[in-house]
């Protein structure tokens, strides 16, 4: 008895976070209902600090739920009773958030930027101009633009030290809203351990970063919980791999609350046994690229035909540091692309200057259907996106929240407005056969989202708007831009997957991924490499088996 209650004492001093027979609500007029955001209640939660024994201080959490889940352990929805979320050994400190929680999906300002203005900016700064640069990510990351803290101040050697960690002393000097998606992640991560928080909470955290990022920010998260003490929770998906020094696991759905609770291998093979395995276990291999030969450009389109796109010797060359340099590129019609290289290798660079949102789009670095593009050729903007559907990241960032899922979906097929321009003029838009071909694959997923605001859907239905609107024009040059990295749902991808594969057989179509079982299968691949020295080549895609 006595050990037991000596065990207990030491595992509540040790305790950040505690959940006991919780529910969960968004807002008080909901409890009348019963509205909740769980159906059962959270029982029994714990996040310890590093070291404690019991070993719960390193969480990954699984399930449709998790999202919510980990905002629940953010302190974010109204707890019910409400002493039944906890946060025991949280210090205060200056009034410094204890607690980080990171959410790759959500945009915030930095986020809502056109592609166009991110290009129309060629900063690069010198050594001298670090100090007067408010924005570069070196201030972004240190809190010295914000001119309502005093946080600008920090220890240069652990700021150095969080730099090199998560690989961004090379960039540090850079304008923030310069960097390439991965890269953008990359610096988040590092502002939300600047202030040194005790418990750290990641949703998605590999989310857009490539094989190697991917590596080094799962140990950098391990270095940083050992050396500094900070609990970590990640919210992964079923089809990720899970850090080896994850300690604990726990899967949640909004029946159930917390469905299964363990370590990682009990957890992750009973989740597994329960989802089709060809979700799962085969998914994880699909379309996975094994080996890859390489072709040649001139191989790619028979000399008689003219190519759909053709990059001739086009460089994109910011204050004398090349991104892309003399690509030679013939796409043919129909063909399926994967556009393939490390964050930061320049992938949507070329797809900006496809979709003309790159100034140097015109500077008769490429031709569309044999007509070279330059300024007074005859095209604008607005005839070129007509002809293209697109999802990304940065559209994704600039849906306004309040339209609906059928709205978003609607609005592929208005003509003249560009492709990220989400405005209507109110009158009704003609369905052909095709968009009614889209509509009734995609019935049940419509039934279920028609009339719910874009900013309520979950991320796996947001995708699937954007993805949606992106085909349904039938368009001649479709980009998809990590447009399945947030699909939770693999019978979902699945689908979304075999549309593309099937019914666009006869549209280009151009893709970006960093993990082989988002993509639909492809035909080729263009990789790009180099960090200095900036290289392509063209493969062929082998898939495996
Ligand atoms: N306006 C700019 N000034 C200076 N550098 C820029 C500017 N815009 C982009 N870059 C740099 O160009 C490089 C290529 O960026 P791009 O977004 O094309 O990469 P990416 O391959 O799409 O990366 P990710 O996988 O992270 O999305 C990056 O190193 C980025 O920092």
């Amino acid at each position: 008895m006595r050990c037991t209650s000596i065990c207990r004492k030491t595992l509540s001093e040790n305790c950040l976070l505690k959940i006991t027979n919780g529910n969960f609500t968004s807002e008080y007029k909901d409890l009348k209902s019963n509205k909740t955001l769980f159906g059962s209640a959270i029982r029994d939660f714990e996040v310890t600090k590093p070291g404690s024994p019991g070993k719960s201080s390193l969480w990954a959490i699984f399930g449709p739920a998790k999202s919510d889940f980990l905002q629940v352990a953010a302190g974010r929805f109204l707890s019910v009773p409400p002493l039944s979320r906890s946060y025991p050994q949280l210090q205060n400190d200056n009034g410094h958030n204890k607690i980080q929680f990171l959410n790759f999906r959500e945009s915030t300002g930095i986020d809502k930027v056109h592609l166009s203005a991110r290009y129309e900016s060629f900063s690069y700064k010198g050594e001298a101009e670090i100090s007067d640069d408010v924005n570069s990510v070196y201030n972004y990351i240190t809190g010295a633009n914000n001119y309502n803290s005093n946080s600008g101040h920090k220890d240069p050697k652990y700021v150095s030290n969080l730099l090199e960690l998560l690989n961004l002393g090379h960039l540090s000097k850079k304008w923030i809203n310069s960097l390439s998606n991965g890269q953008l992640r990359r610096a988040k991560l590092a502002k939300a351990l600047i202030n040194k928080p005790q418990l750290l909470i990641l949703d998605d955290p590999f989310l857009g970063l490539d094989g190697d990022s991917t590596k080094l920010v799962s140990r950098s998260l391990r270095d940083i919980s050992k050396d500094l003490s900070i609990s970590v929770m990640l919210g992964l998906r079923v089809q990720d791999d899970v850090p080896e020094w994850i300690e604990k696991v726990a899967f949640v759905t909004h029946e159930d609350g917390i469905k299964i609770c363990g370590t990682p291998e009990s957890v992750l093979s009973s989740i597994r046994e329960q989802l089709p395995a060809e979700t799962v276990h085969a998914g994880k291999n699909k379309n996975k690229m094994t080996s890859t030969e390489k072709i040649h450009n001139d191989e790619l389109v028979h000399p008689d035909r003219v190519p759909h796109i053709e990059f001739k010797n086009a460089s994109v060359i910011y204050r004398g540091l090349p991104i892309l340099q003399d690509l030679n590129w013939r796409i043919p019609k129909g063909t399926h692309w994967r556009i393939f290289g490390a964050n930061g290798t320049g992938k949507t660079t070329i797809l900006s200057l496809i979709t003309a949102d790159h100034p140097q789009s015109w500077r008769s670095v490429l031709s569309v259907d044999g007509v070279l593009r330059k300024t007074g050729s005859g095209s604008n903007f607005f005839d070129i996106n007509n002809k293209i559907g697109i999802s990304s990241p940065e559209l994704h960032s600039l849906v306004p929240s309040n339209k609906t899922f059928m709205q978003v979906i609607l609005n592929g097929l208005v003509k003249n407005i560009g492709n990220s321009n989400f405005m209507f003029d109110g009158s009704k838009v003609p369905l052909d056969d095709f968009a009614k071909h889209v509509l009734s694959t995609f019935n049940d997923e419509i039934n279920a989202n028609a009339n719910t605001p874009f900013g309520q859907l979950s991320t796996t239905s947001q995708k699937l708007a954007l993805f949606l609107r992106s085909v349904i024009k039938k368009p001649e040059l479709l980009i998809l831009d990590e447009a399945f990295s947030c699909i939770d749902d693999p019978l979902l991808l699945e689908k979304c997957h075999s549309f593309v594969e099937k019914d666009l057989r006869d549209t280009t179509v151009l893709q970006i991924a960093h993990i082989d079982w988002e993509l639909p299968k492809c035909d080729y691949v263009i990789h790009l490499t180099g960090d200095d020295q900036r290289s392509y080549s063209l493969h062929k895609y082998v898939q495996g088996q």
